[in-house]
């Protein structure tokens, strides 16, 4: 089993706001692993700053060491576009650009030089596949991403995080503005593509994260209270508090 990402004593301040308090985890390497915890604890603060997504939010202060393959993310030298590229992300509202579905998922490859069309093309062919949306969009690609399902957007976005080969994909509460069944698709392909990937999502829903995390965290007021196998935090956890989250006495 290999350590993808590294996260040692991070804090994380919104000015006066101690959000992030002393935290520690390894992300494991083709693993998925979900972040659990009542609303406000810190879960999408901490995955945000998995990729310096914090780093456009004013007034924020990051103490801590984080590490992607052994190299410390915060290190002035890092280029960020890169580093966002190896560590994608997906928020939890659908968020495809205002553009034909082929251009949402050639957008990024374009962006990093990417010009040729036959290059694009199989780009967007492969992504599509491998996010299971191309059966149902490879007549219509030139259709705007806008005139999608719910479901099959948050799919095209998944496809579009793809395109740029990224290493680890970071998922903001991907399904809660979906329907079981497109919930259901989503959690089908999140648990095919960590054969290729590192994945973290943060999910509200237990169940979602009993049935797809390899690995889980239990955040509470900014700090993981608890952190282990999946099956175990939801068997045996060792935590009262954790105890007391999963059997929904709070939260
Ligand atoms: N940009 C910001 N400026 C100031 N405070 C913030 C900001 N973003 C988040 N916070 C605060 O930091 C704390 C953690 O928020 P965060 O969004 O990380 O929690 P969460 O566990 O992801 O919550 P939810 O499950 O509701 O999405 C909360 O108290 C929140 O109000």
């Amino acid at each position: 089993m290999n350590t993808k990402m590294d996260i040692k004593n991070l804090n994380l301040w919104y000015g006066e706001k101690h959000a992030l308090k002393n935290t520690n985890l390894t992300i494991q390497e083709h693993k998925i692993t979900a972040f659990i915890g009542p609303s406000g604890c810190g879960k999408s603060t901490f995955l945000k700053t998995l990729n310096r997504m914090q780093d456009f939010n004013e007034g924020v202060r990051i103490e801590g060491k984080v590490t992607l393959d052994d190299e410390d993310i915060f290190d002035p030298k890092v280029d960020t576009t890169l580093l966002r590229k190896k560590v994608g992300m997906v928020f939890q509202q659908p968020n495809p650009f205002p553009m034909s579905i082929y251009d949402n998922i050639a957008y990024g490859p374009r962006i990093h030089g990417i010009k040729a069309k036959d290059q694009l093309d199989q780009i967007v062919e492969e992504s599509l596949k491998q996010a299971a949306l191309w059966d149902e969009v490879k007549d219509t690609l030139k259709k705007s991403a806008l005139g999608l399902s719910g479901g099959q957007q948050q799919r095209l976005c998944i496809a579009r995080c793809l395109a740029v080969h990224p290493e680890v994909i970071l998922l903001d509460e991907p399904t809660s503005a979906l329907d079981p069944i497109s919930t259901l698709k989503i959690e089908e392909l999140l648990v095919q593509l960590k054969d290729h990937y590192t994945i973290v999502i943060v999910t509200h829903n237990m169940q979602q994260a009993s049935r797809i995390a390899d690995y889980t965290a239990f955040f509470l007021q900014g700090e993981i209270i608890e952190y282990g196998e999946t099956e175990k935090i939801f068997s045996f956890p060792s935590d009262k508090r954790t105890e007391d989250y999963i059997t929904g006495r709070f939260g």
